[in-house]
């Protein structure tokens, strides 16, 4: 690893990445020779030196905490050796596969290119018998001929080709691998390869490709592919369409039976409108040459006269025009209804003074020459007039062919909230509210997605929602390897080196800048506010008033209204959820602004924390300190950036945000901040686990199932994301606080359904009802949580003749136990009990033990009744049962008993959710104010609530 630390880096984007190193790293990689691990592996290598500790390179569910390997073998450098840093071929590299399509319009080239990695789940015993025992014969791979991976969207400046083609070059995206074991088993070999490619520019670039990368171009359709891409995105990605009216933007929930037709308005250099019936099923009906090419292109000549000598360039590039206009006011230019009627209104026909009547109409009178106008001004009332026309010729299409939903694409959109808020008024207006407009998150990616989707066989087609997992990366290093850069903070002056260089990819492959300062660059940017217009300089005149002031613009270099996509065709919705289209996982809706405060304040509060277990977590190294505050930064800036717009990553959650703080960790490199703490939980609990177990052996039915589900309950105190248990844990023992937790437990509990459920269980009147078959018991924290409290309950279950099945995080989060974990514990805790160990046995829990016959000598007894665990595909305290493993889907396919545990689990997601089956909830609340609003009552109080089968 030592011979990568000359800053293997992020390029650009987030979702750009370029291979560097320094003067004396080639040298390291031609002796060490060839598969580097880099991130997680480098500090699985870690794990595996400190012994015993698994690492999760086995776990298949690969969310972003998963870094490729990079095979370094056969590296050259490419172009000039002497250059700074010059770009590495990686010629045998074949773990990170790549597969890339482009569109190349006339303002813009777009990418979008796949990575995907091995499954290096094949080793892991619990899942091969897992598979066995719940009859999975391969997952979905059959279904799905791909493997997981991640969908990049990336996009360049047309003019600027040739950054395109370095972008492309260095990381190999052209070489991308198809054979028969990755991708697709009809493709031909390796050379002569070919990328799809639409767009004018993939006639007009054809033979550039080839000469500068050796590849064919294969050309598609533009209109095959907008359709293609757009009907792509609005079945597959959860949040991609929205509507956006008077600031407010509002995720809409495309039913998939019930999206055609539709009108897509595709707004890039020009305006292509095109009615959509369905797959393949479309018509251009009609278009304008009035589109974000005029914007951009009049924008540029009409204010250039006014362009700062200091600037590095003699034009305004988009994102400054469009940021101009957010400081503008169009009466100056603009002739109102007002100025023709003396400032009155129109009303006969509905018009108030302030609409626009004609567009640049003042200049007309006005002795004034061009640089008398604010290019501000200007450039507001450009985007008004090409807004207004584009919204109406769309609203007059849409009448055309009947058709109540427009929805809009193309960079001209660019996320920009006044652009959004112009259209859809306009639209609104001429249609008196029956038509409404919709713009998407990938806007301007709809051709290259199309694109994409045309390679045949790829099986992406048949992705469906629950399959993709969007993350939002935040400048940590792809490469992984050792953190450079200078000390935090002293970074101005290198400030507009680093925004001429995210403007300029050539300019920026000559400079050496490590993430670390781009990721500062971008942590600042996204928090600090865009200046906004005074109120009341703007805004009047057009129809009325679209109210928001764009305060979203934020530049390329941070567009992360769109993140990685990661595919992972093997997650599945819940088999067991009542009514999946109805089911929401977040029980706290975040919209509320003052609900959103609250959390970003204990988020904020529990940080420093946080960064303490981490840091530790990594040996307390410098190099882990470094991340430790770099995660810190990245984190308040993703929460920060959130405050702002609560909506820029989709429909937020308080799921979502805490999953984010674990991905960010996992982006930083921390793995398993809580590791030491686990261990030592387990342990101790494990040390007294004989004497419980002891305990509740010489109870009676009744006595025990009410001291099993107490023991859930208060070994639920064992929390590390609460604010107020951390506070405990620094007062006594962990035996200590779970004797005072246990003593504490008087019923009745704030949600007290345990009657019921003791009816269930135990009958009533003498009648002894069926016992369940099986029972999905979905565990939360290590320590006695698992061990003194869900361990006991699985077992009181196995012994009246249920299947248990312990489904538990494929990742970490926090103190949680993952299912990676889980047989040891369970192995640990059967060499004490044998209702345990027989059901381990049969569920296969027990391989090492059942190989050596360590136990009592006997095989083991295939009579008793299972003990299985399964992953649950997350790696967050909550769990949305949208999109689950496919083990756990299978293992569902039997149960006739939900048991959800914990507050992550049971209270923050699935609190409201309906099962088909019965379900028990159960959970310790940590934190005063969700006591309050949730259940109407104090912090510690517990919730045991007990569904039937709906
Ligand atoms: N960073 C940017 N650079 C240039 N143009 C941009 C940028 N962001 C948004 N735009 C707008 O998007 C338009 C291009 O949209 P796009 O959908 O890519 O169309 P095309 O395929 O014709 O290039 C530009 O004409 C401009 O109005
Ligand atoms: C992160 C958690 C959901 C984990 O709880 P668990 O699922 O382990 O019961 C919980 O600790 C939490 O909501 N913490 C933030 C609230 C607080 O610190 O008060
Ligand atoms: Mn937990």
């Amino acid at each position: 690893m030592a011979g990568l630390n000359g800053d293997p880096f992020l390029g650009i984007d987030d979702n750009i990445e370029k291979l560097q190193y320094n003067n004396n790293s080639k040298e390291v990689i031609d002796k060490e020779g060839l598969v580097v691990g880099i991130g997680e592996d480098s500090s699985n290598n870690k794990n595996n030196n400190q012994g015993g500790e698994k690492d999760m390179a086995g776990n298949s569910i690969h969310r972003s905490g998963s870094r490729p390997q990079l095979d370094l073998s056969k590296a050259e450098i490419q172009g000039n050796s002497e250059e700074r840093d010059p770009t590495i071929l990686l010629p045998n590299q074949t773990d990170d596969i790549s597969h890339l399509a482009l569109d190349i319009g006339g303002s813009l080239i777009k990418l979008v290119y796949f990575s995907r990695h091995e499954d290096q789940s094949v080793d892991d015993k619990r899942k091969k018998t897992v598979k066995e025992r719940l009859g999975i014969s391969n997952g979905n791979r059959r279904n799905f001929p791909i493997l997981g991976g991640r969908l990049h969207f990336v996009k360049f400046e047309t003019s600027k080709l040739n950054e395109c083609l370095d972008f492309i070059s260095s990381k190999q995206l052209h070489r991308g691998r198809i054979d028969s074991h990755h991708w697709n088993s009809e493709a031909p070999a390796n050379e002569n390869a070919v990328i799809k490619a639409t767009g004018g520019g993939a006639y007009k670039f054809a033979d550039l490709f080839k000469e500068r990368l050796g590849v064919s171009i294969d050309k598609e359709d533009e209109m095959d592919c907008l359709v293609a891409g757009a009907n792509f995105l609005l079945k597959a990605i959860r949040h991609e369409a929205f509507t956006h009216m008077e600031g407010h933007k509002e995720f809409v929930q495309i039913d998939h039976n019930d999206l055609f037709p539709y009108l897509l308005v595709n707004i890039g250099s020009g305006v292509s409108i095109i009615k959509v019936d369905g797959d393949g099923k479309f018509q251009r009906v009609s278009g304008t040459n009035v589109g974000g090419g005029t914007y951009w292109g009049l924008g540029r000549l009409l204010t250039k006269c006014n362009r700062p000598y200091s600037s590095v360039t003699p034009l305004f590039s988009f994102d400054e025009l469009l940021e101009l206009s957010q400081r503008g006011d169009n009466r100056t230019i603009d002739m109102l209804v007002g100025d023709i009627y003396g400032g009155m209104d129109y009303s006969k026909i509905g018009l108030s003074a302030s609409t626009i009547a004609s567009s640049f109409g003042k200049a007309i009178s006005d002795k004034k020459e061009l640089q008398d106008y604010r290019p501000e001004d200007i450039s507001l009332s450009l985007l008004r007039m090409i807004s207004y026309n584009i919204g109406q010729i769309s609203y007059l299409n849409a009448l055309r062919f009947g058709l109540k939903r427009i929805f809009f694409g193309g960079f001209f959109i660019r996320g920009h909230a006044y652009t959004m808020d112009t259209i859809s008024f306009a639209v609104h207006f001429w249609s008196k509210g029956e038509a409404q407009a919709m713009f998407l998150r990938h806007e301007g990616f709809l051709g290259a997605v199309g694109a994409f989707m045309s390679y045949q066989k790829h099986g992406l087609d048949d992705l469906m929602v629950h399959h993709l997992v969007e993350r939002f990366p935040m400048g940590a290093p792809y490469t992984g390897g050792k953190i450079h850069g200078p000390p935090l903070g002293d970074l101005n002056e290198k400030a507009s080196i680093i925004e001429f260089c995210l403007t300029n990819m050539r300019q920026f492959m000559l400079y050496s800048i490590s993430w670390m300062e781009k990721f500062v660059l971008k942590g600042t940017e996204i928090t600090a506010p865009v200046p906004m217009a005074p109120p009341g300089t703007t805004g009047l005149g057009g129809f009325e008033v679209p109210s928001s002031r764009g305060a979203t613009l934020r530049s390329d270099a941070s567009a992360l209204n769109v993140g990685v996509l990661h595919l992972v065709p093997t997650l599945e919705v819940f088999p067991l959820l009542a009514d999946p289209k109805m089911y929401e996982p977040n029980t706290i809706d975040l919209s509320d602004h003052k609900e959103l405060e609250y959390w970003f304040t204990v988020l904020s509060e529990h940080l420093p924390d946080l960064v303490d277990k981490a840091v530790a977590s990594e040996g307390g190294t410098d190099d882990a300190k470094r991340r430790g505050d770099a995660f810190a930064r990245a984190f308040s800036a993703h929460l920060a950036r959130l405050m702002e717009e609560p909506a820029a990553y989709g429909k937020l959650g308080l799921a979502n945000l805490l999953e984010l703080r674990e991905e960010c960790l996992r982006e930083f490199q921390f793995l398993d901040a809580y590791r030491s703490i686990k261990q030592r939980e387990n342990e101790a609990s494990l040390a007294v686990l004989p004497d419980l177990l002891l305990e509740l052996d010489h109870m009676d039915e009744e006595t025990r199932l009410l001291t099993l589900i107490e023991g859930v309950l208060a070994a639920n105190i064992f929390d590390w994301g609460s604010r107020a248990c951390v506070d405990l844990y620094h007062k006594g023992t962990i035996i200590e606080i779970y004797r005072m937790s246990r003593n504490k437990m008087q019923r009745p509990w704030q949600v007290d359904d345990f009657d019921l459920f003791k009816e269930r269980m135990l009958g009533s009147e003498g009648k002894k009802p069926r016992p369940h078959k099986r029972a999905l018991l979905f565990v939360d924290n290590s320590g006695a949580d698992i061990v003194l409290g869900m361990l006991p309950l699985a077992r009181e279950l196995l012994r009246r003749g249920t299947e248990v099945v312990l489904v538990a995080n494929s990742l970490p989060a926090l103190n949680d136990v993952t299912a990676m974990e889980l047989p040891d514990i369970v192995a640990e805790a059967a060499k004490h009990c044998d209702i345990l160990r027989r059901a381990a046995e049969a569920g296969g829990l027990l391989v090492d033990a059942m190989n050596n016959n360590t136990l009592d000598g006997s095989r083991g007894n295939s009579s008793s009744v299972p003990l299985m665990v399964v992953e649950n595909g997350c790696g967050s305290p909550c769990i949305d049962l949208r999109q689950v493993s496919s083990e756990l889907a299978a293992a569902a396919k039997h149960a006739d008993l939900v048991i959800l545990e914990g507050m992550g689990r049971a209270l923050h997601t699935n609190f409201n959710a309906r099962f088909k089956c019965e379900a028990l909830k159960l959970a310790m609340v940590k934190n005063q104010r969700l006591a309050e609003k949730l259940i109407k009552g104090k912090i510690y109080d517990c919730v045991c609530r007990y569904e039937p089968a709906t």
